[in-house]
């Protein structure tokens, strides 16, 4: 069921990020001692890493063994490429914590093992997921999720297929508004397996959108709004992101 969307404010993106940390902590710790594993998808931008390298400093009684980790969306690149999501995330902490590799869940480079054909990559990252959630999308424990001022979120831009799609899990994206253009990201379905769903929000410039989405705005019109957890949906935001609330 969808729950009414919380909202917590902090004086700056250092705060929200912070508090961030000690709740996905928290919530995986909690998942791991119910049920022996936790997962998170993770998502890039500067308050999606800062909240990685936080984590790199303090994750509290994590096992970092049991957690799965996969990406809500990845830009297709080389696999030595700066812009990478995942080359970021094993930069700021990955390559820093004792996980298991065989629980990060990578969405395949532009040279990989599909080279330049992105749908076949696209269509391999949902094949991923099917085999770990038993036939369907696993019910991620947290989807952390950055948001742009026109209120995309992983690669769902306003008004495109992308954001519309509402039978496949993981879909390509070949023309991207901000660059680089060539994306693979989940969809709303997917994200909307998760148990909590979690915005990482700073910025006056994002103020407008995380105002719609938070008063349940067209998810044409404003991609966040169609984000939701099954058990919360949070948005952290600085006290500009939150100045037209
Ligand atoms: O290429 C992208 O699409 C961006 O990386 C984007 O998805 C990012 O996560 C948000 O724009 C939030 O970024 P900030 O956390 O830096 O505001």
């Amino acid at each position: 069921m969808t729950q009414t969307a919380q909202v917590e404010v902090f004086a700056d993106s250092a705060g929200l990020v912070e508090a961030a940390r000690a709740r996905l902590v928290d919530t995986l710790v909690a998942a791991q001692r119910d049920r022996g594993s936790a997962s998170v998808v993770l998502t890039g931008g500067s308050n999606g890493i800062a909240l990685l390298t936080a984590l790199r400093a303090d994750s509290g009684a994590l096992d970092w063994s049991a957690l799965d980790i996969y990406w809500g969306d990845e830009r297709f690149v080389a696999a030595a490429d700066d812009e990478r999501n995942a080359k970021q995330a094993f930069d700021a902490l990955l390559d820093h914590v004792p996980v298991d590799p065989a629980r990060v869940f990578e969405m395949a480079p532009s040279d990989g093992a599909f080279g330049d054909d992105i749908d076949a990559a696209a269509l391999a990252y949902a094949d991923t997921l099917f085999e770990q959630g038993d036939g369907a999308v696993p019910q991620f424990d947290v989807h952390l999720l950055g948001m742009g001022p026109e209120g995309h979120i992983n690669s769902l831009f306003p008004h495109t297929p992308a954001v519309a799609e509402t039978q496949k899990v993981v879909v390509s994206v070949s023309n991207s508004p901000k660059p680089p253009p060539q994306r693979i990201t989940l969809t709303l379905p997917a994200v909307n397996r998760s148990h909590h769903v979690w915005f990482l929000v700073a910025g006056e410039d994002k103020a407008q959108a995380a105002a719609a989405g938070i008063s349940g705005a067209d998810e044409a019109d404003w991609p966040c709004a169609g984000a939701h957890g099954r058990a919360s949906t949070v948005w952290f935001l600085d006290e500009g992101a939150a100045s037209a609330l």
